[in-house]
């Protein structure tokens, strides 16, 4: 039990920190008190499952006894030296991200180490603009690529793109003002259940067996002009907009921004390091992009770390030039002290290779809750990263109508990712998703069998209970 006083945490927490996704009336503290491999642990001792894996980014586990051993020790050394600097730990975690991880693959030229994933985000775009001298990317709907100015211009979450709003008010949400989307374009998303051009996985291929989704982007682009357009980006797998593509879908993105010779820039903040069952998960797909961008898994979220990949090509033209962008805790040596361990780390216990068996063992558990429950509708995913469609009826009707594209309006409590987040909890596990009606399932890559056991059993007693409230209202 902590000795910690709570009551003072929780009273400082609600009176003096700003809070985001619910008014301040809304808010009411979670608080942890510490952490260990998939659990969270609260004041009064209850230990949680955590299938959020926090934000999908504690590839590791929590408090891994083997980062943690590297922070120390590389505290007895640093302090804090900024990008100018070479350091061994920066230099060793590049190094091994090109030459021991993606060194067969030949593609990989160089790493800019940064602190976020949205500055991951925001470097890779710089790089391709000014590596292209072209103004114009492309995104698609619902892709999340960060919170600041360069990468949420790239974001197509409703919610997170229209500013504020007031509690489940009719009022009008109040826009960003001056926001730079319009220097982006926005295409289909490859959203098969809810297809926004209205096809199905069946009915959408071309003789060519080409998506509709991929020819409405290159005709997208054509009208543009191709040769405006420095690059597209996407998630391979959307994570917070809860969308795994078509296996068509990735290698025509390839095709077709190397036909109109465009760059294509992977953001692999949330899929990177292992999360599905492949070191990135572009390689689930036999092609390689030009720029990638990660951070989350890249130390297991020990300490705030992210980096941008750049193919040789890219490298040797921006060794070539001046170039400045400055973030000051960029490759920071305890923090790169933790990516070398944490990338030794995945090595050495062959994460990769087990959170592609979890991934098998989660897709067979995941079959069995939709064979006994009709609320499921699809599921999708692989290695330690999966998404469950929840739907009212065989119709496939949605719980929440806008869907991917609800905005903070409105009864956020109402949505069944909340719902069943909340009757998972009384089990003991954290769970729900970003989206309305898609719960996302994530856990460290060296999750236990019994861990995900106990997150089933969660699941199924919670659509038990929501195809009840179903029932009653039907
Ligand atoms: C593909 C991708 N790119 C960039 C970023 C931005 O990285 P950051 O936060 O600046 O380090 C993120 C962050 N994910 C957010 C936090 C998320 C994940 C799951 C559900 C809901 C939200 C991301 O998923």
């Amino acid at each position: 039990m902590s000795k910690m006083n709570w009551s003072q945490v929780e009273e400082w927490d609600k009176k003096y920190i700003m809070r985001t996704f619910a008014t301040q009336d809304e808010y009411t503290p979670f608080p942890i008190e510490s952490a260990e491999g998939d659990y969270l642990i609260t004041p009064d001792g209850t230990r949680i499952l955590d299938f959020f894996n926090q934000l999908y980014c504690v590839n590791a586990g929590q408090r891994n006894e083997k980062i943690n051993n590297a922070i120390k020790e590389a505290l007895d050394r640093y302090g804090f030296v900024w990008d100018a600097y070479a350091t061994d730990y920066k230099s060793k975690a590049a190094k091994m991200i090109i030459e021991d991880i993606l060194g067969e693959e030949g593609w990989a030229g160089k790493v800019r180490f940064v602190s976020t994933g949205s500055e991951a985000v925001e470097t890779a775009l710089l790089i391709a603009r000014v590596y292209t001298n072209r103004p114009i990317i492309v995104t698609r709907e619902f892709a999340y690529h960060g919170w600041t100015r360069g990468s949420n211009a790239a974001t197509r979450i409703r919610a997170n793109n229209c500013g504020i709003a007031e509690a489940n008010a009719e009022t009008t949400v109040r826009q960003v003002p001056g926001t730079l989307t319009g220097s982006v374009l926005t295409a289909p998303s490859p959203n098969c259940m809810r297809c926004s051009l209205g096809h199905n996985y069946e009915t959408c291929k071309d003789a060519d067996g080409e998506l509709a989704c991929v020819k409405y982007t290159k005709r997208m682009i054509e009208n543009y002009g191709k040769d405006r357009v420095a690059a597209v980006i996407t998630e391979v797998v959307q994570g917070a907009g809860a969308v795994h593509p078509p296996e068509e879908y990735v290698p025509q993105i390839r095709k077709l921004t190397k036909d109109m010779g465009i760059l294509w820039i992977a953001d692999e903040v949330l899929t990177g390091f292992g999360r599905t069952g492949k070191w990135f998960a572009y390689q689930h797909y036999g092609v390689h992009p030009d720029i990638i961008t990660t951070a989350k898994g890249l130390s297991s979220s020990s300490i705030p770390a992210g980096a941008v990949i750049v193919s040789k090509e890219i490298a040797d033209f921006m060794d070539q030039h001046r170039w400045e962008t400055i973030s000051t805790y960029a490759g920071h040596p305890v923090a790169m002290a933790a990516v070398c361990a944490n990338l030794e780390y995945i090595i050495e216990e062959d994460l990769v290779e087990k959170a592609r068996k979890t991934g098998a063992y989660m897709q067979e558990k995941l079959y069995a809750l939709k064979a006994k429950h009709p609320s499921i509708a699809k599921i999708s995913g692989n290695g330690v990263l999966w998404l469950v469609e929840i739907v009212k009826d065989e119709k496939l009707t949605p719980f929440i109508e806008s869907d991917r594209n609800f905005s903070h309006q409105a009864d956020l409590k109402s949505f069944p990712t909340k719902i069943i987040g909340r009757k998972t909890l009384e089990k003991g596990v954290l769970m729900g998703g970003a989206m309305p009606n898609t719960l996302r399932l994530g856990a460290s890559l060296n999750v236990s069998r019994e861990d995900v056991d106990k997150a089933m059993d969660a699941l199924d007693y919670a659509l038990t209970y929501i195809e009840s409230q179903v029932l009653q209202e039907s």
